[in-house]
């Protein structure tokens, strides 16, 4: 299945994100919750590249397992960070040998002690610039790119940042996946403003339910997400691990259902490998919609 067509049905597709895993029993963990996951009929899943200056050399062995688990198809991301144009093509050689049907085609996070993105001598700079890479060299591959409902932190205006998501679109990008939120209005607009610019692939909402308070103001921070004010002080007014974890759930859980509402075509989880929030969001959920 080509990777657009998953969102072609009135079902939302949904799509979990997962990330390698740095020890083996933590691999051993990873497959138990994938096969978890399967039950609520995923249509593809990814795994991260070097995300937060993780490691990388594992993504092909996560996608290896899950494909052999699942028997679903796998997208890799890769990123720009720290590869040559020739490094990334063996990269992609590989990716397809070991059964990546999908790329999430990034330009990547500067790495682990720089808060500037450089590219290597004979690397890439731009997402948009990989994005043609892999048509021109790899076209059976399909690809995923990064959009930003709250406008990426490195783009002046949000004006400017839309040009540069129609530049990944129109280097051959398959849909657009957007960066975590937590007010679907953000979303929505988002959306619209896409439509409007002449984007007509599938733009698919990301959505990460976060499950402790801690752990909000670390991602808050990282992917420049806001956190309403509502959901920050619900999660703080108590210590209490359930207690959080349950109004973190919750507010995935409402978010989901304002985007099925609002004809999602799909949702793409970041379940960080785990796979208790994301059963209690969305257990007993109608996936259809209007
Ligand atoms: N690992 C993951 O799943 C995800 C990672 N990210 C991270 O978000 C960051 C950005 O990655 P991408 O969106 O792939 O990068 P990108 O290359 O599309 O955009 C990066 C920045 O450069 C600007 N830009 C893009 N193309 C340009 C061009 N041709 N000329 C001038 N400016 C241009 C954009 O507006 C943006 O501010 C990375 O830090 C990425 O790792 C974002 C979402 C998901
Ligand atoms: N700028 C940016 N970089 C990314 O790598 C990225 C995004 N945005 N947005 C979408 C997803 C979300 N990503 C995330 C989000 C959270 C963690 C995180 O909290 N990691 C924990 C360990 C995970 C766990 O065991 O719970 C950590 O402490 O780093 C990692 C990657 C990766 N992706």
């Amino acid at each position: 299945m080509t990777l657009a067509s998953h969102y072609s049905s009135s079902r939302c597709a949904i799509s979990f994100e997962l990330f390698p895993p740095k020890t083996p029993a933590g691999m051993q963990a990873l497959v138990k919750n994938v096969k978890r996951l399967t039950e609520f009929g995923p249509s593809y899943f990814t795994c991260t590249y070097g995300a937060g200056g993780s490691t990388r050399g594992t993504t092909l062995d996560v996608v290896e397992q899950v494909k052999r688990v699942t028997g679903l198809p796998v997208a890799s991301h890769l990123t720009c960070v720290g590869s040559t144009v020739d490094q990334l093509a063996d990269y992609l050689v590989e990716a397809s040998q070991r059964g990546a049907e999908y790329i999430v085609a990034l330009r990547g996070d500067p790495p682990k002690g720089s808060d500037r993105f450089e590219a290597v001598e004979g690397g890439l700079r731009y997402a948009n610039e990989l994005v043609e890479l892999i048509r021109q060299r790899f076209a059976g591959l399909g690809i995923a790119v990064a959009g930003y409902p709250e406008v990426h932190q490195e783009a002046p205006d949000a004006k400017t940042d839309l040009d540069n998501l129609k530049r990944k679109v129109d280097a051959g990008a398959d849909i657009v996946v957007s960066q975590l939120f937590y007010n679907n209005d953000d979303f929505y607009r988002f959306r619209d403003a896409c439509v409007a610019a002449g984007i007509s692939i599938p733009i698919v909402p990301g959505i990460l339910p976060v499950t402790n308070y801690k752990q909000a103001e670390r991602i808050a921070a990282m992917c420049k997400a806001a956190i309403p004010a509502s959901l920050a002080n619900a999660m703080s007014e108590n210590d209490d691990e359930d207690y959080q974890f349950n109004v973190g759930v919750e507010h995935a859980r409402a978010q989901t259902v304002d985007l099925i509402e609002n004809n999602a075509a799909g949702i793409h989880y970041y379940v960080l490998n785990k796979s208790e929030a994301a059963a209690k969001m969305l257990d007993g959920l109608e996936l259809a919609t209007g």
